[in-house]
């Protein structure tokens, strides 16, 4: 059983910070939620709304915001971060300057997917080189195929906590378990943390396919022939390879692809579409991971000397202006390959 008297810090209150807080609050946890915006605190404080995030979403009452971290933290036994890839290191060294050295009561998890942009590291690479380890008590990932739409009506939802710590891991499983968020334990934090954010390219993909027009024979070859190069760079940066047929990898990739609540995907299908993506960027409003991580996953791979054509393609389409329906007709001119190849 979950310890009532249990403080939570949640970090970001995008629609995934603010629907897992939410959670940890309907779980009986006692929840505090940092916006970096008063206007936000305010409405979530006073109407318990989002709406920018979630239009038609009422949150529980008990769940309390500010702007100020100090107070978020203070007395936390878990800190988890939600925000967007590229913000995660600022918001770790504000956190870190905050602990109290030699104090190793907090678990540090996150809930974000991406890679950041320049270094390639995983979100808790990033952490582990912000937040001295004298100040923690482990980093975990909670990952999987997961949006905040459908966990936020309490629709059935199945992620992963993973964690070089599994006391860590444990502890996050145990506070977000309920009857409709699952959580299972994983050790293999590379594994679970690539997945997540490679899932998201083959997201923008998916959409582009569906902008265009293609039918259900193309979306399934994608998310197949994705998950085959996402496994192949994931394994030669240090996963195991069956995490990727795990909820953080086919799992993720599978809802990302399909669902239309994704951001990626709902990018992707704007570009199929023939939208400019500065304007599918400022129109979304929200983080769409994919456009930097296809970016850091094309140069990890041209590092590794792995082959990832399709995310090749995606960063032509995305970072060299090449026009979608010529990218995927190179893809289907490639030369015939064997389907046993594991390598390339
Ligand atoms: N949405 C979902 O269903 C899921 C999202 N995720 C992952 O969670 C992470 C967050 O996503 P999500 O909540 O959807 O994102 P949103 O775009 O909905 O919200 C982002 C939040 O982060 C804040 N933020 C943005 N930039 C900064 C910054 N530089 N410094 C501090 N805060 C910042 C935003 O504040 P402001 O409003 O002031 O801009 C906002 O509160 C992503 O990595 C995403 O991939 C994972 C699973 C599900
Ligand atoms: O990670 C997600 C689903 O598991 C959310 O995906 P998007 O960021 O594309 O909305």
């Amino acid at each position: 059983m979950v310890a009532v008297c249990e403080r939570i810090a949640v970090i970001g209150a995008g629609s995934w910070g603010s629907v897992l807080a939410n959670t940890l609050v309907l779980n009986g946890l006692k929840v505090r939620i940092w916006s970096r915006r008063q206007e936000q605190v305010d409405e979530l404080n006073n109407l318990h709304t989002n709406r920018h995030y979630l239009a038609d979403f009422e949150y529980d009452s008990r769940l309390q915001a500010t702007t100020e971290l100090k107070k978020v933290i203070e007395g936390a036994t878990v800190i988890l971060l939600v925000v967007p890839t590229k913000a995660i290191r600022m918001v770790s060294r504000q956190i870190a300057a905050l602990l109290a050295p030699n104090d190793k009561k907090t678990v540090i998890a996150h809930a974000s997917k991406g890679l950041e942009l320049g270094t390639h590291k995983r979100i808790s690479e990033i952490i582990a080189e912000e937040i001295p380890e004298d100040r923690r008590n482990g980093i975990v990932a909670l990952s999987g195929p997961s949006h905040a739409e459908e966990v936020a009506c309490h629709d059935l939802t199945l992620v992963t906590a993973a964690s070089e710590n599994q006391e860590a891991a444990k502890h996050i499983q145990k506070i977000f378990m309920n009857e409709y968020f699952r959580v299972y334990t994983n050790s293999d934090i590379i594994g679970v943390e690539l997945g997540a954010a490679f899932k998201n390219i083959i997201a923008l993909g998916a959409g582009a396919l569906h902008g265009l027009g293609y039918g259900d024979d193309a979306k399934a070859a994608l998310i197949t022939r994705g998950l085959a190069e996402i496994a192949r760079l994931g394994v030669a940066l240090g996963a195991e390879p069956l995490t990727f047929i795990g909820l953080t990898g086919v799992g993720d990739l599978i809802v990302t692809c399909t669902s239309v609540h994704s951001r990626n995907w709902r990018a992707g299908d704007q570009l199929g579409r023939g939208e400019d993506l500065k304007k599918v960027v400022a129109n979304m409003g929200m983080v769409i991971e994919g456009i930097n991580t296809t970016k850091a996953a094309y140069e990890l791979a041209q590092q590794e000397k792995i082959e990832m054509p399709i995310t090749e393609a995606i960063y032509d389409v995305i970072y060299k202006g090449r026009k979608i329906k010529d990218a995927i007709l190179e893809l289907m001119k490639r030369e015939g390959r064997s389907e046993e190849e594991t390598k390339n």
